[in-house]
């Protein structure tokens, strides 16, 4: 199996904020979910992939190529889904269509009204006159509508009222059915990826947490809930963050094994939600620092 998306010791610096050593390769045919609190980074690491900005070092190969050398070739097989606005505000939803169209080998023009259909596109209105969810609405139709081989989506579902945020992520799965179809997507939003997502890369700081299956989560994690008389300093360092309250705490361990053998008996040992992990990590960098 290829690597869609490869990234080979990748940093990038800013006047406050640094990408670190990011290194991470995606399979073909998969789900990955990219998280991360605000600021972590995920639309700079989007964006180096996309071309849009520069690395300050490492390197960047999707499909196996240069994405600078081949940019043209690279993109023609990405469809970018991002709440940035990349298009034209003063042509209307078919103009714009007819500019993005000839962009792409693969333009299929029926695929493209089918969706333009079941997405309730209005042709004749501006850009600049559309919802936040119908312009995600329209960039979504338009990277569906090339034949893509990777779909990058940057927070697509955060504009999304929650039926169609539902019919958009059953419509995603059956985009990756042929196995040869791949999708990377940042979100807020962890119940989208608990629906949908084969792997979860997750960044915090300008670094990669864990790039892991979904699955392989909940064996690797575990959910702490007990008495504050169990935590002395050394059994404080097991956890990757701990919240304390009155004379409990709930805290997250990331070697389940060895959590449950020495909580099995005196505490509630639990299989956390991606959401608990997200928030226990965060958590503990802020106290670690
Ligand atoms: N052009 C820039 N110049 C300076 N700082 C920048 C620039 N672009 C991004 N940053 C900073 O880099 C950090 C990461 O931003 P980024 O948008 O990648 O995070 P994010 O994880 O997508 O956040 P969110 O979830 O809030 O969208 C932020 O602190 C941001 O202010």
């Amino acid at each position: 199996m290829s690597d869609v998306i490869r990234l080979d010791h990748l940093s990038k610096s800013y006047d406050r904020f640094e990408l670190r050593d990011i290194s991470l390769s995606l399979k073909e045919g998969f789900i990955t979910g990219l998280i991360g609190p605000n600021g972590a980074g995920k639309t700079s690491l989007i964006k180096m992939m996309m071309g849009m900005i520069y690395p300050d070092q490492g390197n960047i190969l999707m499909f196996g190529q240069n994405n600078q050398l081949n940019q043209a070739a690279v993109k023609e097989r990405i469809g970018y889904v991002s709440d940035e606005n990349i298009y034209y505000e003063n042509l209307t939803v078919k103009q714009m269509k007819k500019v993005m169209a000839p962009f792409y080998t693969q333009w299929n023009e029926d695929t493209y009204m089918k969706y333009q259909e079941l997405f309730k596109l209005p042709p004749g209105k501006k850009i600049k006159d559309l919802s936040k969810g119908m312009k995600i609405k329209f960039s979504l139709a338009v990277a569906l509508s090339h034949d893509a081989d990777l779909l990058i989506m940057d927070e697509p579902t955060s504009g999304l009222d929650p039926i169609f945020r539902r019919e958009m992520l059953e419509l995603l799965s059956e985009h990756i059915q042929d196995e040869k179809k791949s999708i990377l997507f940042s979100t807020h939003n962890t119940m989208d990826l608990d629906r949908i997502a084969d792997y979860i890369v997750f960044i915090n700081e300008g670094r990669i947490v864990f790039n892991e299956m979904k699955e392989s989560l909940s064996e690797q994690y575990l959910l702490v809930k007990g008495g504050k008389e169990l935590l002395d300093r050394d059994v404080r360092r097991w956890f990757v963050g701990i919240r304390e309250s009155g004379l409990g705490f709930e805290g997250l361990i990331s070697n389940r094994t060895e959590g449950e053998r020495y909580f099995r008996d005196t505490a509630i040992c639990e299989t956390p939600t991606l959401e608990e992990i997200m928030y226990f990590t965060v958590k503990g960098s802020e106290t670690h620092v």
